[in-house]
């Protein structure tokens, strides 16, 4: 009998910001002061008085009292915050309600706040409502809130102590609160565990004294090995973003419970090689290369989202063998590049990038020598992807005359001539574009012999990728006029990051426009891949699916419905899905959906599960021979 009442685990969760994500009385104050001259005044003095109290610069009662005088509340304004907390309950709270509804005997509420509004939230989480012990309001005849019970223990300093003490709950109590006076009950001893809770605010001090952090309810559940609503709670993936991704994507990661690290520049191999350790995802843009070797230290990784078009510095194969899907933004920049190329072609017609450096020197070189308009010329497009297609519309708009060629057979769009080869091209074209991707047999694709084969007196773009060019015979053909005048935005070498040096061969030369790879950097294509990579990625993470990935087999899932999922991925052997079936047999587990899809790599199985069956199926799941990665979802 001992041995089980030591055993017994008790929840004592704080109410605001614990919780529900607000302090309650800021949302009483918006209600009760909607109209009042003083409104915005009151609302900060309000939140001032509650942060001196939960620095301990004002006593409890103090602060509360404060409060109370600067509201104006009236018991007429309790069911709207009633009804506003009920909506603003902690993600993972509400996520987990059914560990509530089925542990109403080992869950209490302790809190400063006031069971006037307290007891009507929780109680709809079957948290039942003698196990809530807050201060009590007191109204005067018009039911204005004019004060609070005095005598009530939790309306002073040290009365959460006094009040877990006197419920003498004979077991493991564990506090969970986001402020110092949650601790204080650990420290008083009368607590076993402290979770500082994170969901909604951290404070560093109450995060120093605890015993464990918490970000969510479901790490204190995986924590504590009880189950919960998730399989695995989100705030134990750990993503990495590098190379300045922009801020929206974090906060949008973060928002979903995940932890984020993020990080300005790029890191070469041997760095990313210690950091990529616990990583479940990694986040970068075109600079980081991610090696074979990179992805064999890579000992948790899940995912790669590649915030960017290219995915060229990801050995994409090697990652497809680790079982790790890459995805990218395919088309959240295409627009920004093309309208940088289009800029270009007309300041390098003009020879404006010269002109402009003239005019800061005080010369003033007035002439039509050597400027065209860009009407009526020959532009060539290699690569008529998503990017040289555009282009070619925008282009063709402008005037101009769109001859492409493709390695693989596309569509002409609007009046574009297709042409057969490279050289076909290169015989007509004024302007020439590389828009091809950076795969490995594309390095050393332009070289001086297709200089040679240009008319004279072309102009050459580079938004593509560094190593396509040959760049010492871009040189030449840059000084001997072949080319009058070019625009390069990749390098072959390119600094990690703003802090260092950058230097090539061709600094200084005529009419020659550099830019330091910013064909994708606007703010538009930057928030579009903010919003689009994250939600690939969170996809795969939550659901599975890996529409989109570049490297595995598409598929798009169901959502996942009073099952559990099984996720399996394995090289592509004959024999495997047999045998995960079989297992599945083996260990009673009906299937109620299974989705499966191969390449020439990996086999990707989905089995969705009734949630019964044999304890020890996962461990023989990911015992089967070619097992490369399996995890389970609920
Ligand atoms: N400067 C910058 O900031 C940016 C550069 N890029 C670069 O632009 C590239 C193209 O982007 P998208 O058009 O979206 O890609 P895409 O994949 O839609 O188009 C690439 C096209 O090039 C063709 N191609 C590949 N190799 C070829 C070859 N050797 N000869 C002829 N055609 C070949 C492909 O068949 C495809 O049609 C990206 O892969 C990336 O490297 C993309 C975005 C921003
Ligand atoms: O989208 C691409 O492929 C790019 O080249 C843009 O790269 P970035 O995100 O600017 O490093």
């Amino acid at each position: 009998m001992k041995v089980e009442e030591e055993e017994k685990q008790y929840f004592v969760i704080d109410f605001d910001s614990t919780f529900t994500k607000v302090e309650a009385l800021d949302i009483l104050g918006e209600i009760s002061l909607s109209n009042h001259p003083e409104r915005n005044t009151r609302l900060q003095k309000i939140k001032d008085i509650t942060d001196l109290g939960m620095a301990g610069e004002m006593s409890l009662r103090e602060s509360l009292i404060a409060r109370i005088q600067l509201l104006n509340g009236n018991r007429a304004h309790l069911p709207e915050l009633i009804s506003r907390l009920s909506k603003l309950v902690s993600k993972s709270i509400e996520r987990n309600r059914v560990f509530f509804d089925e542990h109403p005997e080992d869950t209490f509420i302790i809190s400063n706040g006031f069971k006037e509004f307290i007891v009507p939230v929780v109680t709809k989480f079957g948290i039942k409502a003698d196990h809530v012990f807050a201060n009590d309001m007191i109204f005067d005849e018009e039911g204005n809130i004019i004060d609070l019970n005095r005598n009530n223990v939790l309306s002073i300093n040290g009365g959460k102590v006094k009040q877990i003490e006197a419920l003498k709950l004979k077991g493991q109590i564990n506090m969970i609160g986001d402020g110092y006076t949650d601790y204080e009950v650990r420290q008083a001893g009368m607590a076993n565990n402290f979770y500082a809770y994170t969901e909604n605010v951290e404070r560093e001090p109450v995060k120093k004294h605890a015993d464990h952090i918490a970000p969510s309810f479901d790490e204190i559940l995986y924590h504590k090995k009880m189950s919960g609503a998730l399989s695995y709670p989100k705030n134990r993936i750990k993503m990495l973003l590098l190379e300045s991704v922009h801020p929206n994507a974090l906060a949008k990661l973060k928002e979903e419970g995940f932890s984020v690290e993020s990080y300005p520049a790029g890191l070469d191999e041997d760095e990313l090689c210690k950091k990529i350790k616990g990583i479940h995802v990694l986040g970068l843009r075109s600079k980081t290369q991610v090696t074979a070797k990179v992805v064999r230290e890579a000992d948790k990784l899940m995912a790669i989202g590649a915030f960017c078009i290219g995915t060229n510095q990801i050995d994409i194969e090697a990652a497809l063998e680790a079982g790790i899907p890459v995805f990218n933004a395919p088309f959240s920049n295409t627009r920004s590049v093309v309208e940088l190329a289009i800029a270009e072609m007309i300041s390098l017609m003009r020879g404006i990038s010269d002109k402009n450096r003239d005019m800061h020197q005080g010369i003033w070189s007035k002439t039509a020598k050597n400027s065209f308009e860009i009407r009526g010329k020959k532009l060539g497009i290699i690569g008529y992807g998503s990017i040289g297609a555009q282009l070619s519309v925008l282009a063709e708009n402008l005037g101009m005359d769109v001859y492409y060629y493709d390695l693989v057979e596309k569509l002409a769009l609007g009046n574009a001539t297709k042409c057969d080869t490279m050289e076909e091209l290169l015989a007509v074209a004024d302007v020439v574009s590389l828009h091809i991707d950076g795969r490995p047999e594309n390095g050393n694709f332009f070289l001086r012999e297709h200089f040679q084969m240009m008319k004279n007196g072309v102009i050459f773009l580079n938004l593509a990728r560094g190593p396509v060019v040959d760049i010492l015979a871009l040189k030449e053909a840059i000084l001997s006029g072949k080319v009058i005048g070019a625009g390069v935005d990749v390098f072959p070498e390119e600094p990690n990051s703003n802090n260092d040096p950058f230097t090539s061969e061709l600094m200084g030369l005529p009419n020659t426009i550099l830019t330091p790879h910013i064909g994708g950097s606007t703010l538009e294509a930057q928030e579009n891949i903010a919003d689009f990579v994250p939600r690939k990625i969170m996809d795969y993470i939550n659901t599975g699916n890996t529409e989109n990935s570049v490297n595995f087999p598409n598929i798009t899932l169901p959502p996942l419905k009073d099952a559990h999922r099984l996720i399996h991925i394995h090289k592509n052997r004959p024999g495997v899905l047999a045998k995960i079936n079989n297992t599945l047999a083996e260990f009673d587990a009906n299937i109620v959906g299974q989705y499966l899809k191969t390449n020439e790599a990996i086999g990707y199985v989905i089995t969705d599960i009734n949630k019964q069956y044999g304890k020890e199926l996962s461990k023989s799941l990911k015992k089967i021979d070619h097992t490369i990665k399996f995890r389970m979802l609920y």
